[in-house]
């Protein structure tokens, strides 16, 4: 009997693309386009936010909250409308929007097979806000060995309580956690804009003299703390992109 040679299993990266809320009314057929090409060589894991969907829900039920620096203080009210909206309704509509345009997505929160778990930020400041703790990366692995796209909602558990984690953050943790190649932070504006001009680039310097300044606000905090805590562990390329795919590339120096 001869013996087949066995083939070894192609070792691809992996790239984490962060969807914020503020871009999945309008992705376009460019962008699921770019988005076939890159799966040709990268696995890849989307996660997401939903901003817009959860201030309308909250609204609608009259559930006050407000930030810090990009982040929603949830109260127990507030928490139950933001679970029931991206697990109930913006990560299946993404997942169909991704599922027509012919890509093998699976819609996932952090208590999916123990996919994310999470402790209290800090309780007293923050409510219902978690902390990643634990990312199940080898089931994540698994779904990728098998081609799925994982479409994960910013949704982690912690003891069968939902927390709320801000989406750049939770892309960051799991970016950390599978040791990315690239993480790709999608959302309404091409990058860092300074004085009306969007950057290139920017390095942690510059980044925290723009938050001293007040010129990075808001929810583009959490972006670029991400940006910079997956730099420093090592993610060899981090963006903060538009739904065209270009923006600043965060550097470290
Ligand atoms: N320096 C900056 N450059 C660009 N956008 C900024 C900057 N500082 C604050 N922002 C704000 O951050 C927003 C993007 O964050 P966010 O609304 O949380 O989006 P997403 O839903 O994609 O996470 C921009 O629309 C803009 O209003
Ligand atoms: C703790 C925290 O800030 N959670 C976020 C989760 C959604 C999110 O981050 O949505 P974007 O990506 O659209 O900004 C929130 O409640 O708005």
């Amino acid at each position: 009997m001869t013996m087949s040679k066995l083939t070894p299993p192609t070792v691809r990266k992996t790239i984490v693309i962060k969807l914020g809320g503020s871009t999945l009314s309008h992705l376009t057929d460019e962008f699921f386009l770019n988005f076939k090409a890159m799966q040709n060589q990268y696995n890849i894991i989307i996660t997401h936010g939903g901003g817009p969907a959860i201030n309308e829900a909250l609204a609608n039920q009259r559930v006050h909250s407000h930030t810090i620096d990009g982040v929603r203080v949830t109260s127990k009210q507030a928490i139950n409308v933001i679970q029931n909206t991206l697990i109930g309704q913006v990560n299946p509509s993404l997942v169909h929007a991704l599922t027509k345009a012919g890509i093998a997505a699976v819609g996932l929160n952090g208590f999916d097979n123990q996919l994310v778990n999470a402790n209290f930020l800090d309780e007293e400041l923050y409510g219902f806000v978690g902390e990643v703790t634990q990312v199940n990366t080898a089931f994540l692995n698994q779904l990728l060995a098998v081609d799925f796209v994982p479409v994960i909602a910013c949704i982690g558990a912690y003891e069968g309580q939902a927390m709320n984690i801000n989406g750049d953050t939770m892309a960051s943790e799991i970016a950390l956690a599978i040791g990315a190649e690239s993480l790709l932070l999608v959302t309404d504006v091409d990058g860092i804009r300074i004085n009306k001009v969007y950057q290139q680039e920017a390095t942690e310097k510059k980044i925290n003299e723009w938050i001293a300044t007040g010129d990075i606000y808001g929810g583009m905090i959490p972006k670029v703390q991400g940006a910079l805590q997956c730099l420093q562990a090592g993610i060899p390329s981090v963006h903060i992109v538009g739904a065209n795919l270009t923006g600043t590339k965060i550097k470290g120096e």
